[in-house]
């Protein structure tokens, strides 16, 4: 790249002539690639690996109570074909799938899928596992790429088309007379492997395996590791769905890493290409990076309207058993799932979602159906928190890149006060010297402190009410009061249009001039002590401000506000 007078970056000094593009150490077959005009339209079908592809990449694999309560949660949220584990690995994953096996722990329309290498003595042990299970896809894999024939297998082609012709005769006679048994073949780092090579071997097993309408083959093309840009696993996943035998017969599947940081990517576009199943793991546990996430891929597809056919509508909960799980925290910022994914902090994108909520209000309501059916376009938030089971109350939290628009919200949604915009842009500055000296966020008991000692009566007035009454007499009310203050307790009685203007009058009768600008009554909401609030903007020598009457009645509340200000 030339250099330009705008980007002033120099030679980073580090070694990157160690490293090839992917397009000098893989083939990638020329397609006439119809993927970046395709849609999609329905979710593929989900495999979670996490049980085995996730699991073994644990430092401290699952017991089996953790590998009994993630496939319950996998069960319960609508999975249908579930990779429970590598039984010649270990004693655990063999005894887990046998515990499946003498068990109801498997509905009926749940398919489990063991996974072993292409070795005689583990697939007898695979088998042996699944003794008693009707519905299982035995999933065999090799590597097939150039580095891991030379560095792991030390084998040529030649050889490895034999040892998986071979282990693949393995399967086919074990799984003999058992028709409820698919097969399932994996040629590892399929995306470094020379596509004529992946496409002869797979078609191999689409052979030996007879795949037939009512004995699919799975053919799944991992990006082991990932290596290029996504649009380069797509050109390798529609060249092979083109060129695939038995097309028909053949469920095209995909197992995408992390290792760029685009499993996600790969997924969505290998789907475009052709990919009818996703394999991947939910948040995206697995080897290195990860697999792919299954949980972004699927509200992914919700946030476009398409129907995940899995229920993430309690995320929090699924989190939860996947985090015990693991042993592996998500991410804050983690999509649809993380802690701070539904709330803002800045204050331009605090006042456009509380501006977005309040006009899906108006919309749902114009359209006379409730707000959780309504269409949703709410400005920063992709999807509705409260479809996957998150409150609003925590959309919007309050630091110093805020504003008065979520400072309002907050004091709304906690407090049920409605305050009026000048308060708003008044209070916001008081919030905003304390966020600036303590450089914390303000959490709602905070935020109801500052407002108190800024706007509420003080504890320690100097002139207090103690006791009052009003009648309505002809000429307006009369306010009889008791007023007390540091030296004397007195009582008076002052007639005016309102007790608000009576209370002032006799306010000034005590050298306590108020002077009025607004006064707006507000009733709060059902369900909180207090039911009526008072928001009193009064001239000082600089301009105005503003005090804040609250009480069980609008007219105590406003003698509050006058109070307040005095
Ligand atoms: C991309 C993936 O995720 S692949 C899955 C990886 N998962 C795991 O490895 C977890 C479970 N694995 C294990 O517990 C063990 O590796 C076992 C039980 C399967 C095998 O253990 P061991 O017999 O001790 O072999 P070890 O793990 O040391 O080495 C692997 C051997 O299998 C060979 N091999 C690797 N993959 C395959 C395969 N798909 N099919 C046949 N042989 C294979 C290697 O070349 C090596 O052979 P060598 O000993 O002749 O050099
Ligand atoms: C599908 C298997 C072989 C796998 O986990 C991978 O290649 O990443
Ligand atoms: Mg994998």
């Amino acid at each position: 790249m030339t250099s330009h007078h705008w980007n002033p970056q120099g030679p980073s000094g580090m070694p990157h002539h160690r490293y090839r593009s992917a397009f000098d150490r893989v083939p990638v077959a020329e397609i006439d690639r119809e993927w970046p005009r395709n849609r999609i339209t329905q979710a593929p079908l989900w495999v979670p690996v996490d049980l085995r592809d996730g699991n073994q990449a644990l430092a401290e694999p699952m017991d089996p109570a953790r590998k009994r309560r993630f496939f319950e949660l996998m069960v319960s949220i609508g999975y249908k074909e579930i990779e429970v584990g590598y039984p010649s690995a270990s004693q655990t994953d063999f005894d887990f799938v046998r515990l499946l096996a003498e068990s109801r722990l498997v509905p009926e329309d749940v398919t489990v899928v063991v996974f072993t290498p292409a070795r005689r003595d583990l697939i007898e042990r695979t088998f042996e596992s699944i003794a008693g299970l009707d519905r299982v896809v035995v999933h065999m894999y090799t590597p097939t790429a150039p580095l891991w024939r030379d560095a792991v297998l030390r084998a040529e082609r030649d050889e490895l088309r034999e040892l998986i012709r071979r282990a693949g005769a393995d399967v086919l006679r074990c799984g003999a007379d058992r028709p409820g048994i698919r097969y399932e073949f994996s040629p590892e780092v399929f995306n470094l492997t020379e596509p004529d090579f992946a496409l002869e071997v797979c078609n191999a097993m689409i052979d030996l395996w007879d795949a037939c309408p009512e004995r699919p083959v799975i053919i799944n093309l991992p990006a082991t590791v990932e290596v290029a840009t996504p649009n380069v696993y797509a050109d390798q996943i529609e060249h092979a769905s083109k060129n695939l035998d038995r097309r028909e017969d053949v469920i095209l599947s995909v197992h995408p890493h992390n290792d760029r940081g685009t499993g996600v990517a790969c997924a969505e576009l290998a789907v475009l290409a052709g990919a009818q199943r996703v394999e991947g793991c939910l948040f995206g546990n697995g080897e290195r990076t990860g697999n792919v996430d299954l949980v972004t891929l699927a509200l992914n597809l919700y946030s476009q309207g398409v129907d995940p056919m899995i229920d993430f509508s309690d995320v929090d909960a699924i989190h939860d058993t996947v985090v015990h799980c693991n042993r592996i925290g998500v991410h804050e910022r983690h999509p649809y799932a993380g802690e701070y994914v539904y709330t803002a902090f800045s204050g331009t994108h605090q006042d456009a979602i509380r501006k977005g909520f309040q006009r899906h209000a108006v919309r749902a309501k114009e359209a006379g159906v409730p707000e959780s059916q309504a269409r949703w376009e709410v400005p920063y938030l992709p999807i509705d928190p409260h479809d996957v089971g998150r409150d609003y109350e925590a959309v919007i939290r309050v630091n110093s890149q805020s504003g008065k628009g979520g400072i309002a919200y907050l004091m709304r949604t906690e407090h049920g006060l409605e305050l009026p915009r000048g308060l708003q842009a008044e209070f916001a500055r008081v919030v905003q010297r304390h966020t600036d000296e303590t450089g914390t966020e303000v959490d709602a008991d905070t935020l109801w402190k500052l407002f108190s000692a800024a706007y509420l009566e003080d504890p320690e007035p100097a002139v207090e009410l103690v006791g009052w009454s009003v009648e309505h007499v002809p000429s307006g009310d009369r306010l009889t009061a008791t007023l007390r203050t540091k030296d004397e307790t007195t009582t008076h009685e002052v007639t005016a249009e309102g007790a608000v203007s009576a209370l002032v009058l006799m306010l000034a009768q005590h050298g306590r001039e108020v002077e009025i600008v607004n006064l707006i009554q507000q009733s709060i909401e059902p369900g909180r002590s207090a039911r009526a609030a008072t928001y009193l903007e009064y001239r000082t020598n600089s301009g105005t401000a503003w005090s804040v009457g609250i009480d069980v009645s609008t007219t105590a509340a406003s003698l509050r506000a006058v109070l307040a200000a005095a």
